[in-house]
């Protein structure tokens, strides 16, 4: 087997990444998310919106990888090295979208996730496609990184002027979203959906997807499900998933989500983090090669 040059495989792997956010906006229809239909529980942006965001992140997620390729030092060090790169997409993705946040949390995600895989190649340059152990090699790579982040984020939170939504949550709940799930290895990845992607890889994509995110719906700690309506409607919003994936089948599922949409613009509820969770499972299915 020819290994190809490790520059090439670095554009493959950050183009798959944005294709992934692509096809995350493009999946239609998303409950309460901005999809080709409508902009679900969102009156800032649109569908052109997020299409301006992601060609606004599309350099740093080339830059995420390489970062991870050329690292040298510890896990955590590399953290820190990703995380200032992603403070400068974040503001870039700002300029494009007329400062509304679209992709914060998938900024951040993968620029942990691009920077754990550089990392994970480069030690052993691996060829495309990945099998499930370099994944699970990556995630554990990205969960050495994210080493103490709930703790060191949420240190001094109390002597803070103003906090994000993160923060509050975190002071009213005890919430670690995103952070947590990073600190975690990413366990909505590796124990959710990409098991669930690897049991239904010969099944239509679109089917797979649009069920992949009831799941992510139904199991996670959504930060703007939460921020937005409390741990009231984002339980009951769990509750809900479940019985649609229960009452689904591929002949319905389009229909019910249909209507499902219609129920979270009501509570004008946005499930963002399960939409970061599946852009993120889409990315590393396409390295996969399971579609
Ligand atoms: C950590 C990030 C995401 C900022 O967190 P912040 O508290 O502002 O945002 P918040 O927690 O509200 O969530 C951000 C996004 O994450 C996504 N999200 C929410 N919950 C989850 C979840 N359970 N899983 C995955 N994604 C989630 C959503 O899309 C959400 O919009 C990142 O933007 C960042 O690092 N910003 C720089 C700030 C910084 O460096 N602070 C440290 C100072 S030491
Ligand atoms: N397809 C999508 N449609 C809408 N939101 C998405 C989509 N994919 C991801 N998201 C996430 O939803 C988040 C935006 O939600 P929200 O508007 O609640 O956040 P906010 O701007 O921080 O808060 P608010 O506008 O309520 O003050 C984005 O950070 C983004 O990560």
């Amino acid at each position: 087997m020819t290994l190809k040059p490790i520059n090439e495989l670095l554009v493959e792997i950050a183009g798959q990444a944005e294709r992934a956010l692509l096809y995350e906006v493009a999946l239609t229809p998303k409950p309460g998310l901005v999809d080709r239909n409508n902009s679900g529980a969102h009156s800032d942006m649109d569908f052109f919106t997020f299409l301006d965001s992601i060609v606004s992140l599309s350099p740093y997620l080339y830059q995420y990888v390489k970062l991870g390729a050329e690292h040298e030092g510890t896990p955590k060090e590399l953290f820190h090295k990703v995380r200032s790169m992603g403070i400068h997409a974040e503001k870039a993705m700002l300029a494009a979208t007329k400062n509304i946040n679209t992709h914060k949390g998938a900024n951040f995600s993968f620029a942990v996730l691009l920077g754990a895989t550089g990392a994970y190649i480069s030690s052993g340059q691996r060829p495309l496609p990945f099998s499930e152990e370099d994944i699970q090699g990556i995630l554990a790579y990205a969960k050495a990184m994210s080493h103490g982040l709930v703790t060191n984020d949420f240190a001094d939170l109390a002597a803070k002027s103003s906090l994000t939504y993160g923060e509050k949550l975190y002071l009213s709940y005890g919430i670690t979203g995103i952070r947590g799930e990073a600190e975690a290895g990413y366990p909505a990845l590796g124990q959710l959906i990409m098991p669930f992607f690897r049991a239904n890889k010969d099944r239509p994509m679109e089917l797979v997807l649009l069920e992949a995110l009831l799941l992510l719906m139904s199991q996670v700690e959504d930060g703007n499900i939460i921020h937005r309506g409390g741990i009231d409607a984002w339980r009951t919003i769990k509750t809900e998933t479940k019985q649609l994936l229960q009452d689904s089948h591929e002949g319905n599922l389009k229909e019910l989500m249909y209507s499902y949409d219609l129920v979270l613009i009501e509570r004008h509820l946005s499930p963002g983090g399960a939409a970061d969770l599946l852009s993120l499972g889409i990315f590393f299915a396409k390295l996969e090669n399971l579609f």
